[in-house]
């Protein structure tokens, strides 16, 4: 029989390929399972040795043993246990090398090398790496590589899995004319491939695709102030998220101990992003939105846009000083005692005198026994002198005395309680007080606009939580008492009426909150700020509190931005970071929204920054934005059909933007579909998230109802990766010219 050979058809090369890639993975899982079972026994068996026979240092001897043989996979069976075994494969990647051997492939002796890279390495028993954690040096290639600076690398490859199981594999060929005849490449392309997939409700992680400006971003050195910028889509979060990750990796021993603090714009943001670290094996990360930096307190509420504007304005400082200072409202402004047979007394300006002399050096809550003894002071020099020698010799018994006095307890528990920064912050409720601590830094207008504004909700809002950390700062936090332990504060002890006066029970319930938190570190040793152009000054002062002695990566698009001066909120970063060296990074490819989509986008952006920084979109689909225009009243329906119809057009997710006033009525129209692809949200909260498909409701009232106009509208238009349709009942918005990408 006449026999030609063939070349195999790429079914069966594929699944060839997958047969051959799923043994070594399965080797790597193998090797980790024995590692786990077996570090976990001599972690067991050590430990029941070093109890019995009570001598600590032979539990240290084998813990050291079990350090220098196994710590390696010993940390990989940790680590991977914290993966999603259902979606993230620790082997990812696989890199074949030359060596940078540039001889044709004929003419080279030996094989490629081959190189697996993962979320975490893994060595064989002969302590040879079975896959090398995406982090290492040895790493950098898989990311780096191009055809124009290869790196050594002939074909990377990247291994799509579920879980232990090998499903697919791209393949990218960097240099052909070095390849073995045989060498077989597979796929489209790791990158188009992963972007092109439909998008659940949290983000996942990029490690398997990471780009090389990305990389450099990455694993840039953690020193001074690492600044990520680049319009939308472009990787910035997920891009920080994977520097955290890899800080950790190159200096565990810093970070872990030192903490590394992730703060973002909102819980929906925090908890979209949460699964990327633990994805990477990382956990020990701590995620904050800006609403929940102070401990105990999980603020969500944003305030009307004019509100938020004057609490996040660095003015607030000069008010919020002024006020911590002052006299505590209805605290009594007279102090009368009988005394050694006389009735001495102060009267107000007295007690003002004696109030800011305490306060001098020391903030309030530090400053009671300061306090104590200008009162003793100033009344003792009104005490008659005829009687001073006949009862009290000195000024130190008289003191005694008069703080025995139950008038001179009650007093000084109403005139000199523990202030909460919770209570001070209610405080500037009043438009009377308030003009007299704001008059200087304030218009009258935005004097009552902010009394207002705090005198309408007993919620506190997310801007309040940075004037509650500057509070605290100017307040001092109350000594810690142990009774019995520190005479100087025994003045504490008959004041417990006073304390729970000033304490609402949700203050309480914020302090005890606090001290469960009292474990996690203040201070940090590396701090991450996710967009950072919508932090206010104010906020900047909170955050920068939380990083003394902290590296920094900060990540934003000041087009983007929310806050209505974004110059001033710069320039607040600016001094606050200024003593800091600065690296800076651009990322330039948007590989969130649809080329069609994204052109659109820029156009709106370009109208009012004709400068911003825009990306390029690279992935194209087709398919315009689509613009849909009807009578006001009949907008929350229209909103609620387009979703209907982008549910059936995608397959992940569909986000239903819509401005604060109008929420409601969508709401209500989007509670019929009852369907769970289905988010509603403000502009403000879809901030840094995405969705497959996007309706954005009345685009002219986001640009007149959220702080920030047009930029606030530009997130919105750039959160959908392949369709959007905007619902209208006006087109001011519309860019004058069109564009391409235009409905
Ligand atoms: N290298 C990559 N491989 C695969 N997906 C990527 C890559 N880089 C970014 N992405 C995806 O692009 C999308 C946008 O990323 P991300 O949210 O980090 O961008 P961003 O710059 O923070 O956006 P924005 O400023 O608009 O909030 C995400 O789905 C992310 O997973």
């Amino acid at each position: 029989m006449d026999q030609t050979p063939t070349s195999p058809d790429p079914e069966t090369v594929e699944r060839a390929e997958l047969e051959a890639e799923q043994q070594h993975v399965d080797r790597v899982y193998d090797r980790v399972a024995e590692a786990a079972r077996s570090a976990s026994r001599i972690a067991v068996e050590g430990h029941q040795r070093a109890q019995a026979q009570n001598v600590g240092r032979v539990r240290e001897e084998e813990q050291t043993g079990l350090y220098e043989r196994d710590v390696l996979v010993f940390a990989a069976a940790r680590r991977i246990a914290e993966l999603d075994a259902e979606h993230e494969g620790l082997v990812f990647g696989r890199l074949d090398s030359d060596g940078g051997d540039d001889r044709p492939a004929a003419e080279r002796a030996g094989d490629l090398d081959k190189l697996y890279v993962g979320r975490i390495g893994v060595r064989d028993a002969e302590y040879e790496p079975l896959v090398i954690d995406w982090r290492a040096p040895a790493a950098e290639p898989f990311y780096r590589a191009t055809s124009t600076d290869r790196l050594g690398v002939v074909r990377r490859r990247v291994l799509r899995n579920k879980g232990a199981r090998i499903i697919g594999i791209e393949d990218d060929l960097l240099a052909p004319e070095r390849a073995p005849e045989d060498l077989p490449v597979m796929g489209e392309g790791a990158l188009m491939a992963s972007l092109s997939r439909a998008r659940g409700h949290t983000m996942r992680d990029i490690v398997a695709t990471i780009q090389a400006e990305q990389d450099k971003a990455i694993r840039a050195p953690a020193r001074g102030v690492t600044v990520i910028g680049g319009g939308p889509g472009t990787g910035k979060t997920v891009v920080a998220l994977h520097r955290a990750a890899y800080l950790l990796y190159s200096d565990r021993r810093r970070f872990e101990r030192g903490g590394v603090l992730v703060v973002g714009p909102s819980a929906a943001f925090m908890a979209y992003i949460e699964r990327v670290l633990p994805s990477l094996g990382e956990n020990t990360v701590s995620l904050r939105a800006v609403g929940e930096l102070v401990d105990g307190v999980r603020a969500t509420a944003i305030d009307e846009a004019d509100v938020a504007a004057i609490k996040g304005s660095l003015r607030m400082r000069g008010v919020l000083s002024r006020a911590a200072r002052d006299r505590v409202p209805g605290a009594p402004t007279s102090l009368r005692v009988f005394v050694g047979g006389a009735t001495v007394e102060l009267d107000a300006n007295q007690l003002d005198n004696v109030r800011r002399n305490a306060l001098r050096r020391t903030p309030r809550n530090r400053a009671a026994a300061e306090a104590r003894k200008g009162l003793v002071a100033a009344l003792w020099s009104r005490f008659p002198e005829d009687l001073r020698n006949g009862v009290y010799g000195d000024r130190e018994s008289f003191g005694d005395a008069v703080t025995d006095l139950p008038a001179y307890r009650s007093f000084f528990a109403a005139w000199w309680p523990v202030l909460t920064a919770q209570a001070v912050l209610r405080w500037l409720g009043d438009p009377r007080r308030l003009t007299r601590w704001a008059r200087h830094d304030l218009t009258t207008a935005e004097i009552e606009t902010l009394a207002a504004g705090i005198a309408g909700t007993d919620e506190l809002t997310v801007a309040d939580v940075a004037l509650l950390d500057e509070l605290t700062t100017l307040l001092g936090r109350p000594p810690v008492v142990e009774a019995g332990k520190d005479e100087e504060f025994d003045w504490l002890e008959g004041l417990s009426d006073g304390v729970n006066e000033v304490l609402t029970t949700s203050e309480r319930r914020a302090r005890a909150a606090a001290a469960a938190d009292a474990d996690e570190p203040e201070e940090y040793a590396h701090v991450l700020v996710d967009e950072a152009q919508d932090l206010s000054p104010m906020q900047w002062r909170m955050v920068t509190r939380r990083g003394p002695q902290a590296s920094w990566t900060i990540v934003g698009d000041p087009a983007q931005s929310s806050w209505p001066d974004p110059d001033e909120a710069r320039t607040a970063m600016e001094t606050m970071l200024s003593h800091l060296q600065r690296h800076t990074f651009r990322l330039s490819t948007n590989y969130r929204n649809s080329a069609e989509i994204y052109a659109f986008a820029g156009e709106v952006i370009r109208q009012q920054i004709p400068d911003a920084d825009l990306p390029d979109a690279v992935r194209r689909t087709g398919v315009k934005p689509e613009l849909r225009v009807f009578d006001a009243g009949k907008v929350a329906e229209a909103a609620g059909d387009a979703a209907g119809e982008l549910l059936e057009l995608v397959e992940g997710t569909v986000g239903v933007i819509v401005p604060p006033k109008l929420r409601p009525g969508v709401d209500a129209v989007l509670a019929e579909l009852d369907n769970p692809r289905i988010a509603a949200l403000t502009p403000l909260e879809s901030k840094g998230l995405e969705y497959d498909a996007v309706v954005v409701v009345e685009p002219d009232r986001i640009v007149s109802d959220t702080l920030g106009g047009v930029r606030a509208l530009y997130v919105v238009l750039t959160r959908a990766t392949q369709r959007m349709i905007t619902i209208n009942s006006s087109t001011h918005w519309l860019p004058p010219h069109g564009s391409d990408g235009g409905p």
